[in-house]
């Protein structure tokens, strides 16, 4: 006989067996090995006596004959049934163990699941698999799905469930053999302690299984934490509870405590400002967050996550609130944009047309006829947009004519207006500008009211106009159209009432509505800088209503609503929907067309403003190579300049624009034209260095440099062109791009002189007392101009220029001076006189070698 038929004789296993034979004395050294009948005898004599011994030992008072009936009965069993030998030794198994090992079983199969590679107990072992047995067969019985885990987590019940599973179709209790009173309260005993070990193990279980959980989740949340701190070194190796041990510890030693259960944290909060949130000091702050691998400094923003930790760490409870940041928080609320007390806001409305057919005119005549009618006395401002009152409504108009204005706007994104005014003369009837504001106006979606102006004039002729104007797609209501047309004269001020029904009509039809309880958001529709009041931009309210002291951010700026002007001069401390006001209390100026956004604290104003900042910085490093317009060509030549970035900069926002536009439409030949910035106001050595860093020449209309920049713009060989003309600055750029740049006349400052103080010399007239702040003032020179805040007020030529009494021919720097300026007599204290001469530049090569082309592409 080999061990393994001994070992299924006596319903053990191999493992199990082998031992117990060498105890014996036979010698085995397999399951395969042989054995002969006399240690076969011995072992069944032994093992099998064992095996009743070991029934005994299980603590049930049972009769021999019982016992004997059930041993047979196992017997029986093993052979009868032989697939289910486990079955029955875990049946005797678990008679065999100690209440205590029956708990241990449990824990072991669990230990078993969630660490499979664990080590099991030789008792584990062999248990587990009938655990999960057992429950499959009472699932097969009752038909139900039962997680696997939960099929785990009911060991104990191993015993009864086999004892069922024998006898499938009825309960344990009621299946004792009737015929044996005994025996069947022994199985009743039997199957009551296994239901209350069940219930026990149970307990145990869930502890058990509870406390790998939380360690494991514990590990993975703090290496999700190192892994969005970016440093896995960094992470304290305490697990939590460690950690509230040892803050249970440091507490009493604190001399603060937290001020607050619970904080709310957002994005952007700085360290200082946590630590003040949780009422501990920065300093402790800024050591745990070392601790974290974390580097920050007071004001430097902290990381959620770290703050969490830090304000559970000294017992306070984080609420993370899920308010957004920066741009984030601007989107989400233009999303949120709920007009939710919505009312009728004023119509804005843009005047367009031909050159001449009277728009400026026709804004002028409104403007007097009703500003000056609704504001007794109130000196109207030209702010770059007004109100005129129509019975109990109002109509705002852009002070703006043109459909360049308005389609620079509209090419930064910002749709100010809601009709237009298309101007047309009677006279003149439909021309090539009037079909642009028409395309215009159409492209943009907004509908347009045609005013057919000069009607007083006797060429008028209103049919002619509207007969031109329907081959446009605009058919006159009165033709069976829809589009209003309104006879006017703007001269004579007629029809003018009409106009603004009709625009009131139009605007009724368009529902226009704003809710004025928002926080106001606005347009820039003008900026300068003021030199009494600093940067001032006039704003259109678009929605909500704008105070007096809130926080704003626009373009890269933010800062706070300092006070606020209307159109008629007048202090306000708020405007609602459709007004027009100017906004006093900016860091710099904006640019026409930015968005005016109030946010709820400089602080988030401010961080938006940084962010945008930088994203431009970022934006503007990524520049090519740099240029000069005298080198462009060659340049091009080389392949080396595939774009020319340009900085305008001009005394107004519209000349800005309009140069800007004027650049953008030029041809694209071999180069690119971008323009990167536009602004207004001197150039600035900020100017200089957007210009160095991205390899950008600067333009100034009607400008200058201010002296810094102009030596910086020399250092940083920077390529800076002055004009006072639209045309000459195209002119030139094109030019250089073809390599026709033509070496003109180029201006060569002579000297500078300072306005210290106006004073009135009979005969001469008002004269300007001077300082010669650099170089030299000359009689010599070819000119002079006027400078007021770097912008060019004047230029034209020396009227008079003396020391003393006495006429001179040339004041050095460091003297005093008295000097007037031709047809010039608004010179202020402040003003720089600038004397320049204008010297011929060398021609250059560059002609020669594109004469070449041409005839080489001929032959
Ligand atoms: N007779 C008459 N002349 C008018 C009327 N409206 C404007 N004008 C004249 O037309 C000329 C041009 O008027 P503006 O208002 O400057 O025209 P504009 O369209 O603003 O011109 P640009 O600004 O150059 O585009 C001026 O000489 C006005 O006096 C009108 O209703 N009747």
């Amino acid at each position: 006989m080999r061990v393994y038929e001994l070992a299924k004789q006596l319903g053990m296993e191999n493992r199990e067996l082998i031992p117990e034979l060498k105890r014996l004395g036979i010698p085995v050294a397999s399951h395969s090995s042989a054995l002969d009948d006399d240690s076969v005898r011995v072992a069944i004599e032994k093992l099998s006596s064992k095996a009743r011994a070991g029934e005994t030992s299980a603590g049930h008072e049972g009769k021999k004959a019982g016992r004997a009936k059930e041993h047979g009965a196992v017997h029986a069993l093993v052979h009868e049934e032989p697939p289910k030998p486990d079955k029955k030794r875990i049946l005797i198994k678990k008679k065999k163990e100690e209440g205590a090992e029956e708990a241990a079983a449990p824990l072991a199969a669990a230990e078993a699941v969630f660490a499979p590679a664990a080590s099991q107990g030789a008792e584990a072992a062999p248990v587990a698999p009938p655990v999960v047995t057992a429950p499959e067969v009472a699932e097969a019985v009752s038909s139900e799905a039962a997680p696997v885990d939960e099929a785990v987590s009911q060991p104990p019940v191993a015993a009864a469930v086999v004892e069922a599973a024998t006898k499938p179709t009825q309960p344990p209790v009621v299946t004792a053999t009737p015929a044996d009173a005994a025996a069947a309260a022994k199985k009743k005993a039997l199957a009551t302690e296994a239901l209350e070990s069940e219930a026990a193990a149970r307990e145990k279980l869930k502890k058990a299984k509870k406390a790998p959980r939380t360690r494991e989740e514990d590990e993975a949340k703090f290496k999700n934490d190192a892994t969005r701190w970016g440093d896995l070194r960094a992470i304290p190796v305490q697990r939590r509870e460690d950690r509230s041990k040892h803050i249970h510890h440091a507490s009493p030693t604190e001399i603060t405590k937290p001020r607050k259960k619970s904080v709310k944290l957002s994005a952007g909060v700085s360290v200082k400002e946590f630590a003040e949130l949780i009422g501990q000091r920065p300093a402790d702050v800024v050591r745990k967050l070392m601790e974290m691998g974390q580097m920050v400094t007071f004001n430097q923003s902290i990381n959620l996550e770290a703050a969490s930790l830090i304000a559970e760490e000294y017992g306070a409870k984080v609420e993370v609130s899920t308010e957004k940041a920066g741009e984030a928080l601007l989107e989400e609320a233009a999303q949120s944009s709920g007009e939710e007390h919505a009312v009728p806001r004023p119509p804005v409305v843009t005047i367009m047309g031909h050159v001449d057919h009277g728009k400026t005119s026709l804004l002028d005549a409104i403007r007097q006829t009703k500003v000056a009618e609704g504001e007794a006395g109130g000196i109207t401002q030209h702010i770059g947009a007004y109100m005129v009152g129509v019975r109990d409504k109002q109509v705002t108009f852009l002070d703006t004519p043109g459909h360049e204005a308005f389609t620079a706007m509209r090419a930064r994104g910002a749709k100010a207006t809601d009709i237009v005014i298309l101007v047309v003369a009677a006279d003149d009837g439909v021309m090539p500008q009037t079909v642009e504001a028409i395309h215009h106006a159409k492209a943009a979606g907004v509908p347009l009211i045609v005013a057919i102006n000069k009607v007083d004039k006797p060429g008028a002729n209103v049919d002619r106009v509207k007969n031109a104007l329907t081959e446009h797609g605009l058919v006159a209501e009165s033709w069976g159209g829809d589009t209003i047309m309104v006879e006017v004269s703007a001269k004579q001020r007629t029809g003018l009432d009409n106009l603004l029904e009709m625009i009131l009509l139009q605007a009724e039809v368009l529902e226009l509505k704003a809710d004025p309880e928002r926080m106001a958001k606005g347009l820039v529709i003008e900026a300068k800088l003021d030199r009494g009041r600093g940067p001032i931009a006039t704003v259109l309210v678009q929605s909500g209503t704008l105070h007096v002291g809130d926080a704003f951010v626009v373009g890269n700026f933010s800062g706070r609503v300092r006070a606020l002007v209307t159109d008629t001069g007048k202090k306000t401390v708020e405007a609602g929907p459709s007004v027009p006001v100017e906004v006093i209390g900016l860091p710099g100026v904006p640019s026409a067309g930015d968005v005016f956004t109030i946010v709820k604290d400089e602080r988030v104003a401010r961080e938006i403003a940084q962010e945008r900042a930088m994203k431009q910085r970022a934006a503007d490093l990524a520049g090519p190579a740099k240029v000069s317009l005298d080198d462009l060509f060659a340049k091009i030549q080389e392949g080396n300049v595939k774009e020319l970035p340009i900085v305008i900069k001009a005394d107004v926002q519209g000349s800005a624009e309009a140069l800007a536009a004027a650049v953008e439409k030029m041809p694209a030949g071999a180069v690119k034209l971008r323009v990167m910035h536009t602004g207004v106001g001197g150039i600035t050595e900020t100017d200089i260095l957007l210009a160095a860093a991205s390899k950008a020449i600067v333009i100034g209309f009607n400008i200058r440099p201010e002296p810094k920049a102009a030596a910086l713009a020399e250092r940083e060989g920077v390529d800076v062109r002055l004009y006072s003309i639209i045309y000459d600055a195209l002119n030139d750029i094109r030019a250089a791009m073809e390599g026709l740049l033509e070496p003109t006349l180029k201006e060569r400052v002579l000297g500078r002189a300072e306005v210290r103080q106006m004073f009135t010399i009979p005969k001469a007239g008002l004269v300007a007392g001077c300082y010669v702040v650099d170089g030299a003032i000359s009689r010599a020179s070819a000119g002079v101009r006027v400078i007021r805040d770097s912008v060019v007020v004047y230029e034209g030529k020396l009227g008079s220029l003396r020391r003393f009494k006495d006429d001179v021919r040339e004041v050095q720097q460091g003297y005093e001076c008295g000097i007037t300026v031709e047809n010039f007599n608004d010179l202020k204290a402040g003003d720089i006189i600038e004397a320049f001469a204008i010297d011929k530049v060398a021609a250059k090569l560059e002609t020669t070698n594109r004469g070449a082309a041409p005839q080489s592409h001929r032959a």
